[in-house]
Parts: C-alpha cells; structure tokens; sequence
C-alpha cells in the first residue's frame, strides 16, 4: 500500500468526497504540476518545514501532529495543513503525518532528489564564513568551488577547498558541475561576477551582495540582505508599539483589559 496515496484517499472518505485518484501517467510531471502551483512563501516555509522534520527523523520521530510541526515550525497549524495540502499530503486524523513520507516528499517538490554543488564567488569575510560552513552538504548543497579575485588567495584552502582564480570559473564550474552559485563579492563586481557564472551554465544564483542583478529568464536569483530582514523586523516592533499605545487611547490596555477614565 503506497503510503501517500492511501492518506489522501482516507481522507477523501473522511469528507464524504468521493473522488477518482489521478493518476499521472508520469510521476514526475505530476511533481512538476504541483510546483508550479505552490505560492513563493509556501516554498519558503516548505523548506522550513523539511529541516525541522529532518531533524525529528534524525531523532528517530516517525510521526508527527500538524500542531507539533507547526508549533516546531513557528507558523498556525491551519497555515501547515494548507502548505502540506499544495504537496498533496494531507496527514491522518488522531495519528499526523509519517515523518519519512513526508520528508521525501518535500523533498521531489523543492528538487532535493539529487545534490546541488555550490560555488561561491568572493572569498573574503563573507565568503570564508559560507565556505567554512559545515550545514550546506548534508542538506544537499555540496560546496564544490571556491573563486576570487584576489591572486593572494589563489590556491589557499579555505574549508577544505583551494581557492581558484575567476579567470578559472567557466572551466572549474563545469568539471565540477556548479548548478549554484553564491555571490559575496562588492557590489560593484557583483554584477559581472553573475555574468561569468550564467555564461559558465550556472542557472540558479543566490546574491549577498546589495545590489539588483540582470539575468535572462532562464536564470533565477534569490537576494540575501539582512538589512532588509532587520528592518521588517523593526517595521514589526514599531507597528506592535503603535496599536498598543492606540488601544491605551482607546480605552483597552495591551493585555486587553479596559482602561475606565
Ligand atoms: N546580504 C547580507 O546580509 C550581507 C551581509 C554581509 C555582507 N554582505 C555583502 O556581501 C559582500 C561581501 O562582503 P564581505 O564583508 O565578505 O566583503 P570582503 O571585502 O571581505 O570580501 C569580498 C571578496 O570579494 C573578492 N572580489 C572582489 N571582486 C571580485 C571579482 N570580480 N571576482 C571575484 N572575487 C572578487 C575580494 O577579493 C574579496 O576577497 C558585500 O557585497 C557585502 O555588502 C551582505
């Protein structure tokens, strides 16, 4: 019995919905329809999801309540199941969700089924940190190159991998098979830096550096920038102070309480 499946059917009985099971002629056509699907926020939370259920596998947890994985998680437990739901899992009421069947299936979804190696571009304070970081490879991010600008650094190993030259990248990049590239040069190289890696065949780019970068269609680029996540965060702080101090003039206190003149 194909545990994915008989959860979604038990649930259609459950709803007193009586549905006939698509089944996709390619199974991976059927992945492929439901990625595009999926809202941008929900990938972000999917990923978010598949650490914290990595780590309960890792533990030896094999299910798991929507409200576990969501408190787990940090976001509502009706948000979880409408995330899981894009995916097609739909857990089973009074056991949760099996914690294996889940992870793989987060997994086909993000494209986690085979490795991704890493390069990263600019090895300075930045660079070193990222290189020098054991988290990317066991969750499928092998860092595979390393490249500078800098002749010094040439050569010098720096999280177990030499240092090559740019000048290196487009041949480097294709033995080693880079499918992402991670920019943490200045701003002003940055963009040319994204050229060379596109021209290299690198399709997926993930920028710190404080800049917009132009690519073709076919490339897709994340942004990193602390600063902005910081400031959301502040946005966050100074909203939650004004509603508190509106709900004092308004007669209610923080903790809902009404304030009597
Ligand atoms: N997104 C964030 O939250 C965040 C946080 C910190 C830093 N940054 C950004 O990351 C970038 C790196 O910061 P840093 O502190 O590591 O800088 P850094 O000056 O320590 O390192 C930059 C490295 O890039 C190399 N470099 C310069 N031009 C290059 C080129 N054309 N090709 C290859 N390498 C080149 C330099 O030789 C140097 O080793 C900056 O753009 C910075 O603004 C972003």
């Amino acid at each position: 019995m194909s545990r994915s499946t008989s959860v979604a059917d038990r649930r259609d009985e459950r709803d007193g919905v009586v549905t006939t099971p698509k089944i996709a002629a390619d199974p991976t056509a059927d992945v492929r329809e439901r990625a595009r699907a999926i809202p941008e926020a929900a990938v972000a939370r999917l990923a978010v999801y598949l650490r914290v259920l990595s780590g309960m596998a890792e533990q030896g947890v094999t299910t798991i309540s929507s409200e576990e994985l969501a408190g787990a998680a940090g976001v509502n437990s009706a948000k979880l199941r409408k995330d899981l739901s894009y995916i097609g899992s739909y857990g089973t009421r009074g056991v949760g969700y099996d914690v294996e069947v889940l992870v793989s299936h987060i997994e086909r979804i993000l494209g986690l089924t085979r490795k991704h190696s890493v390069a990263v571009v600019g090895i300075g304070n930045l660079g070193h940190a990222l290189a020098n970081y054991g988290g990317f490879p066991s969750r499928g991010f092998p860092v595979a190159a390393l490249f500078d600008i800098d002749p010094d650094l040439t050569g010098v190993p720096v999280g177990g991998i030499p240092v090559n030259h740019i000048d290196d990248i487009t041949a480097v990049c294709a033995e080693r098979e880079v499918s992402i590239g991670v920019i943490a040069t200045p701003p002003q190289a940055a963009q040319a830096v994204c050229d060379r890696l596109v021209s290299a065949g690198v399709q997926c780019i993930l920028n710190f550096a404080p800049v917009v970068l132009q690519v073709p269609d076919y490339v897709e680029v994340r942004k990193v920038d602390l600063a902005v996540e910081m400031q959301i965060l502040s946005f966050h702080v100074a909203r939650r102070a004004d509603e508190a101090a509106g709900d004092v003039v308004n007669g209610v206190g923080v903790d809902g309480v009404v304030i009597r003149p």
